[in-house]
């Protein structure tokens, strides 16, 4: 039996999507699974070696199928583990996981599975969370990611700079509790230097965790102007597709319209939404309404006008209410639109503050500039090295990593408090600490293991 640091009851779950399917797969994790298994092959199955033969009910035979036993702490969650793979018809499942749950078990918890295997250091709170992405991925680049995070990557590289803390922080503290030494280490260079490589070295792994959080959420680009600037022609262009109903008519599109791409494998969600407008009409308030709540949340705001209608290419200029209403209008980016008929050149022009983008969304022409403009203002490169998944959970502690030691660095160079800077570093670790789940909260994990797929 599994000799867990943390003795629980046997949980089972159908680990196979539901449905049917070729296969169908029942996982039973905890200490009862021999038992079960003894009881529904007839005897005792040997570790890790396929045993096929029927799966028994309590009066007749369930199915005929194969069995597959770990003996703990050689598994997947670290306990023994039962997996029944029968076939994959939604009625032998719930029978099979029922004949389970007579035996002994119970029904697992979404994220279950996952967060047994975290409990008994198979896996750190990083990989953990690498597993769900994985499932999760919606590009092939995502889930390269993913599977370098769930190989440890991530995981190396804060343990790493968490080891470096470590010794920087037994210098200082050493220092601190024998001042008698005359180690005068404010003076001495090398606690500076060691904290520069630390911050050199946390600068890329926030880079590096910056673009795996980006390829994994990805970024909401929300087209927002006045009723026909071309935002639903726009849409369709962007996602190659006629999803969104396009007239001249004033007022066409009401609902807020969602639409999923990628560029290089960075998930872009392109929102359309209804011409911005002061209207009588109850329905087109609603849509307008919402069309601001999108404006407001999104990570880039396309401005869209019809190039017909003004010259101007400052947002200021041509609508300063729009901008003002922004809280960050960092995130503009005025698109100048229908250049087949206002004859502009197509393309960037980055030379104003706000950056302008000419284009057709009826011709096409100036569309694959904008999107190489959305890849460059969220930072994405293409290229793959070095790469590993990351969640928006992990960028706040880097960067609340980083706002300590930043803290420590000025302790050192402006008051040469060492005690201060003890406490920055100490704190830097502790951020450190809670991405791999060396520190954590139980209810952070009751919600990261709770948005995991059941039978995970
Ligand atoms: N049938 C099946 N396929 C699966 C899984 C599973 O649980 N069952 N997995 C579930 O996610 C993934 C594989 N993950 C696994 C991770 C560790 C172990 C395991 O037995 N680990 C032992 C032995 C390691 C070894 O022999 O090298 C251990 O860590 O001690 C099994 C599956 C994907 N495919
Ligand atoms: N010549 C030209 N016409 C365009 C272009 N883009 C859109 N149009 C036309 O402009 C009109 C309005 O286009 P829509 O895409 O429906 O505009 P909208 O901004 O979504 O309008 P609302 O949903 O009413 O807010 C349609 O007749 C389009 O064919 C363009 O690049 N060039
Ligand atoms: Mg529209």
């Amino acid at each position: 039996m599994a000799e867990s640091l943390y003795p629980q009851d046997t949980i089972a779950a159908l680990a196979t999507p539901p449905g049917r399917g070729g296969v169908g797969i029942i996982r039973v994790s905890g200490p009862t699974c021999r038992a079960i298994a003894g009881s529904l092959l007839g005897h005792y199955p040997e570790p890790r070696r396929a045993l096929y033969g029927p799966f028994r009910g309590e009066k007749a035979m369930i199915d005929e199928g194969i069995a597959l036993y770990f003996a703990g702490p050689h598994s997947f969650t670290g306990e023994d583990v039962l997996e029944l793979q029968g076939h994959g018809g939604p009625v032998i499942m719930d029978l099979l996981l029922e004949r389970c749950v007579q035996l002994g078990a119970r029904l697992a918890r979404p994220g279950e599975f996952s967060e047994r295997a975290f409990l008994n250091d198979k896996l750190d709170l990083a990989q953990a969370e690498a597993i769900a992405d994985l499932i999760e991925a919606s590009s092939r680049g995502a889930a390269e990611n993913a599977l370098r995070s769930l190989q440890g990557e991530f995981s190396r590289r804060v343990e790493g700079l968490v080891q470096r803390l470590i010794e920087l922080r037994m210098y200082v503290e050493a220092a601190i509790d024998f001042p008698e030494e005359e180690i005068d280490f404010l003076a001495d260079g090398r606690v500076g230097d060691r904290l520069a490589t630390i911050q050199t070295e946390l600068a890329d792994v926030r880079a590096a965790a910056g673009q795996g959080a980006l390829m994994r959420e990805g970024m909401n680009v929300v087209i927002a102007g006045r009723p026909n600037a071309g935002k639903s022609s726009l849409l369709n262009a962007l996602t190659e597709q006629d999803t969104a109903i396009v007239t001249d008519i004033e007022g066409t599109t009401r609902d807020v319209l969602r639409e999923h791409i990628h560029l290089d494998g960075m998930p872009l969600h392109v929102i359309d939404t209804a011409g911005l407008r002061d209207t009588p009409d109850a329905v087109e308030k609603i849509g307008v309404a919402r069309a601001w709540t999108e404006i407001e949340t999104a990570d880039r705001v396309l401005l869209l006008v019809d190039a017909a209608t003004t010259d101007a290419v400052d947002p200021m200029a041509i609508w300063p209410e729009f901008v003002e209403r922004l809280a960050d209008p960092s995130r503009l980016t005025l698109v100048r639109n229908k250049v087949d008929t206002s004859h502009e050149i197509p393309g960037l022009d980055s030379s104003t503050t706000t950056p302008v983008l000419r284009l057709s969304a009826k011709t096409g022409e100036g569309v694959d500039n904008l999107k190489e403009h959305l890849k460059a203002v969220m930072g994405f490169s293409a290229t793959t090295e070095g790469r590993f998944s990351a969640r928006r959970r992990h960028l706040d502690a880097l960067d609340r990593a980083d706002a300590a030691l930043d803290n420590g660095a000025a302790q050192l160079s402006g008051y040469g408090a060492g005690e201060l800077l003890a406490e920055d570093l100490r704190d830097a670790q502790q951020a450190l600490g809670e991405i791999t789940g060396e520190f954590s909260a139980d209810d952070l994990l009751g919600e990261i293991f709770g948005s995991f797929c059941i039978g995970k």
